[in-house]
């Protein structure tokens, strides 16, 4: 198979979809990877360490896609890319198409098979995800932590305290991965760290491993209220896969935080769940103010620390990626039912049932998907 590498555009995307280790995985079963000049360099990775892989190194997006028959990415296609589109083409990415109804409309007319790395399942995990999940949730307290300094526009307080003074407050909402990572940084930083959850057993389980480290609450409004008035710092951490995130963070608590107290809402490539967001920030200027209150939500958190980041993502994707480009995507799809989960849409159909609902639109099966004859809109 032909594997496309473009260069990211997103905003501060440093991340590349394979490194030329992953270029040798590909090569060596029989592979050609194409991948545009300076893709790697924002994860330090020279082309002249791509071409010693054996990839062919390509200037210029459009022949990238062109010319493949899967293009890997990191994030999710962008307009501007939406030209590349062709029917047939698999595209194995994030995709976050609940939130995304443009793109979703887009890979549907051109009958792109398009693989989410977000929905892949294995067991009960999200194998794709995690690792990104890992990155972002270690993030967002070392951010929340900067933009409470003063200079940054925080109320000036650090979440440590020193003795004589309190210790500040950090509020997760949702104790998954992100969730779970962002209670160790927390944890490590000295903070009085509350986790909130749905899931009563998932409240066990983080008792398990922080114990009096931390506080639990189960989900429900009263308690949500509780956590977000409390916070100096507040994590954003949930997620229904697929589907658009819940908005459990009303306008109304917002107003009860103290002024110049953060919020960092990891979820927001699933939409997000705090209300007062409206929009997806940048790293380049990430935070917005509204209520007094310092918003943090950027969609690709662990596009900054490319380095760390590029590895733990392809030490997952190109190991599944290497099934696709040796069975063909249709088969490799049928064997793997966690893959299969993977499909988001196919020959012009919805195939991931939270992301039809989350847009309204009708939802079928792959096979159903691939049965019907495809119209090239
Ligand atoms: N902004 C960024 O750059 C990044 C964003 N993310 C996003 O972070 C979000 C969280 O991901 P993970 O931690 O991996 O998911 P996860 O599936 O590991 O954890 C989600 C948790 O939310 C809980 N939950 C569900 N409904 C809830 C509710 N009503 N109240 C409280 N908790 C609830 C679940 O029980 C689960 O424990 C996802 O949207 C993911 O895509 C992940 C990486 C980077
Ligand atoms: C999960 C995701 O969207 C990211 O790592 O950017």
């Amino acid at each position: 198979m032909i594997i496309g590498v473009p260069k990211e555009i997103k905003n501060n995307e440093n991340r590349v979809a394979i490194t030329p280790g992953g270029v040798v995985s590909f090569v060596k079963e029989g592979h050609k990877v194409l991948v545009e000049k300076g893709a790697g360099l924002g994860s330090g990775f020279l082309d002249e360490e791509y071409a010693q892989a054996g990839a062919e190194l390509i200037n210029g997006a459009a022949e990238v896609w062109n010319s493949a028959e899967m293009v890997m990415k990191v994030k999710e296609p962008l307009e501007s890319e939406y030209g590349y589109f062709r029917a047939g083409l698999v595209l194995f990415t994030y995709l976050h198409l609940a939130p995304e109804p443009a793109l979703a409309t887009a890979l549907k007319e051109k009958g792109v098979f398009a693989i989410g790395y977000e929905t892949v399942t294995e067991g009960r995990t999200l194998p794709l995800l995690t690792p990104m999940s890992e990155v972002a949730g270690r993030m967002s307290v070392q951010l929340g932590a900067q933009f409470l300094q003063k200079n940054h526009g925080g109320q000036g307080i650090l979440l440590a305290g020193v003795p004589g003074v309190s210790r500040g407050k950090v509020s997760i909402i949702g104790g998954g991965v992100v969730g779970t990572n962002a209670a160790k940084m927390a944890i490590g930083l000295g903070a009085d760290v509350t986790i909130v959850d749905l899931s009563a057993d998932r409240l066990r389980q983080l008792d398990d491993i922080f114990g009096a480290q931390i506080n639990t609450l189960i989900s429900n409004p009263y308690n949500i209220a509780k956590a977000v008035a409390e916070a100096d710092v507040l994590v954003g951490a949930v997620l229904i896969p697929g589907a658009k995130a819940p908005k459990l963070v009303t306008e109304e608590m917002v107003k009860t935080m103290k002024a110049g107290s953060v919020i960092v809402d990891v979820a927001i490539d699933q939409g997000g769940i705090v209300e007062t967001i409206d929009q997806v920030t940048t790293h380049d200027n990430p935070v917005f103010e509204k209520h007094g209150v310092l918003h943090y939500s950027v969609a690709n958190m662990p596009g900054a620390v490319a380095k760390t980041s590029t590895i733990a993502l392809t030490n997952v994707t190109v190991p599944y990626a290497l099934q696709i480009a040796g069975k063909g995507a249709l088969k490799a799809v049928q064997e793997n039912e966690g893959l299969l989960n993977g499909v988001n849409i196919a020959n012009g159909k919805i195939t991931c049932k939270a992301v039809a609902d989350a847009l309204g639109e009708e939802y079928y099966t792959v096979a159903q998907a691939m049965s019907q004859e495809f119209t090239l809109i």
